[in-house]
This record gives C-alpha cells, structure tokens and sequence, in this order.
C-alpha cells in the first residue's frame, strides 16, 4: 500500500513507523507532506519515497492519504489537497474534532475514515477508536484496520458522534496519567526526595498498579480498600482528596475535553 501523510508530528509519523515496523508499508511508499522546515530535517532521516513541503499533484498516486495536521491547518490543507484528490482514494483522518461530514465537503470526497488514538501509539501501545463513511467499502476498512492495529488495539465506532468522548478519553487521557505521575513526583520532592528518587517510587508504583488492575480479580474500589488500612496513611491522604472534590475535577476536565472536541467541528 502506498500512503501519503500529511502533517508529520507525534502522530503522523508514530502511525508512519508502526506501520513500517511491522512491514506493512516500505519506506519508498511514503509520500510525506510537512510544512515545518525543522521538522522536514529530521524526517530526511526516515528516507522517505517522497518528502515535500508542498501538496502537490504526485499525492493522487497514493492509496490512502491520512490527514494528521492540527483541527486548525485542516482549511488550508483542504484547500490545496481538494484539487488532486482522486475518488479512489481513501482519506483517513486522526484530526480532534473534525467530523467525517465535514471533510467530505471540504475536499468533495466520499470514502472517509476519522480515527482518534493516541501517544502509547509510539510504542505500539496505543487504542485507536474509529468510524467510516458508508462509501468505505469492507476490503478497504479491514485494510485500514490493519494499519490502525500496528499502532496498538483498536474499536469500530458504528457512531461517529461518539469520537469526541473518545478523544476526551484516551485521546487526551495519556495527558492526565502524566500530569497525575508529575504531581505525585513533586510531593515526593517536597517531602525531600530527589527526583530521580522520587520518579523511581512513583514510576513503578504506577506499573505495578495498572498490573494488579489487569490481573487482581478484584474491583477498583476492593482495590483501594486494600491499599487504605483503617484509620492509616492511605485513608488521610484520601480524606483530603475527597475534601477537594478531585474525583469531581478530574471527571469535569474530561467532560470540558468532550465539549472543545465538539467545538473543534465548528472552527
Ligand atoms: N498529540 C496527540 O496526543 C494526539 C493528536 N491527535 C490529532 O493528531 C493531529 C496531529 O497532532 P500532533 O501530531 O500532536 O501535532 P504536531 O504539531 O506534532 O504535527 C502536525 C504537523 O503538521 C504540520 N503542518 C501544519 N500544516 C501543514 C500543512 N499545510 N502541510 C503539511 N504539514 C503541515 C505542522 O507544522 P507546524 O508545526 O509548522 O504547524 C506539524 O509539524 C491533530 O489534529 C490532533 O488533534 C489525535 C490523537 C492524539
Ligand atoms: O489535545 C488535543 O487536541 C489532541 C487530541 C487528543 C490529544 N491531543
């Protein structure tokens, strides 16, 4: 399959080097598009078939051509890639926000895929959830499925609407386990630590938690009760959090993600 990316940042190019890991596309069927100079230099590294700044004619060679620029550079993009896009071209876009609706008017195109993942994608660990245009015929899909796969797992979405949860979600959740990681290191800083100390307890704290989620046969709560002796350490450090409503904040700042996820839509 040859495949144009358009927009080659974090995800453009973690999606272009899962797919390259498990062979499923050969450098010399890359065609990249980046706008950023700097980072056209880096991408010389990836020896790609074709590496330009300029969305050109050539992109119409290409079977699928994946939009990974940001929601805001969508208009420009459309504009210049409305005129050599050929209707037996798949798009697949990973853009946050922009409906499948949406860029089939902008570039006058059926056979559409929005996709939302996110950065685990890198390592292969990702979780890609997506939809397709009715015109994206099944053998086309599976192909995709398969591409999508190399990043991580996936879910077909049968209802697009449902994306901007997922962005608000996963898309954006890895961002919320950091900054959850970044806190708990600054209190271990604060308590005298040095960081790299502290990142080590914190670091494998966070590992081997999420092992005895998957593996524990136990609830999340039976897990917490676990961890918080009676009258102990735990059950104080959560008596505060439960004083600042941080279960509260953390569900509203995922709901505040969904609602710009829809707004992204609007312009
Ligand atoms: N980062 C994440 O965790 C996730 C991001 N997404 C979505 O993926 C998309 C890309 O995000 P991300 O990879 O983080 O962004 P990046 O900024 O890392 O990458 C986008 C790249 O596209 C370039 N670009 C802008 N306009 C053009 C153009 N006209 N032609 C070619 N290249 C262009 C940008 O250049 P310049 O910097 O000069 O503008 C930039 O290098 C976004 O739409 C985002 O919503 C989805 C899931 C997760
Ligand atoms: O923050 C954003 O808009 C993008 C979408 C999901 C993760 N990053």
């Amino acid at each position: 399959m040859k495949i144009a990316i358009i927009g080659c940042g974090n995800m453009g190019m973690a999606f272009a080097r899962a797919f390259l890991k498990f062979d499923l596309v050969k450098k010399e069927d890359f065609l990249l598009v980046e706008k950023s100079t700097d980072r056209m230099e880096s991408l010389t590294n990836f020896q790609p078939g074709v590496l330009t700044g300029i969305i050109g004619p050539q992109i119409g060679e290409y079977d699928l051509i994946i939009l990974s620029v940001k929601p805001q550079d969508f208009l420009s993009v459309s504009e210049a890639l409305k005129a050599v896009i050929k209707p037996t071209q798949v798009v697949l876009s990973i853009m946050a926000g922009i409906t499948i609706e949406i860029i089939q008017n902008a570039l006058n195109h059926n056979s559409v895929i929005r996709a939302m993942p996110n950065t685990p994608a890198m390592l292969g660990m990702g979780i890609t959830a997506y939809s397709a245009s009715p015109e994206v015929d099944m053998n086309q899909l599976r192909k995709i499925e398969n591409l999508i796969n190399a990043t991580g797992r996936s879910v077909f979405l049968e209802d697009e609407d449902k994306l901007n949860a997922v962005t608000a979600l996963s898309g954006s959740g890895p961002a919320y386990f950091f900054y959850v990681v970044k806190a708990m290191i600054e209190a271990g800083k604060q308590m005298g630590f040095e960081e790299s100390v502290a990142a080590l307890l914190v670091k494998q704290t966070m590992l081997g938690s999420y092992h005895l989620i998957n593996t524990a046969d136990k609830s999340l709560d039976e897990l917490i009760n676990a961890v918080a002796s009676k009258g102990g350490t735990t059950e104080a450090a959560l008596r505060r959090f439960e004083a600042g409503h941080l279960d509260d904040t953390l569900k509203e700042g995922i709901l505040a993600a969904q609602v710009r996820s829809t707004e992204l839509s609007k312009g």
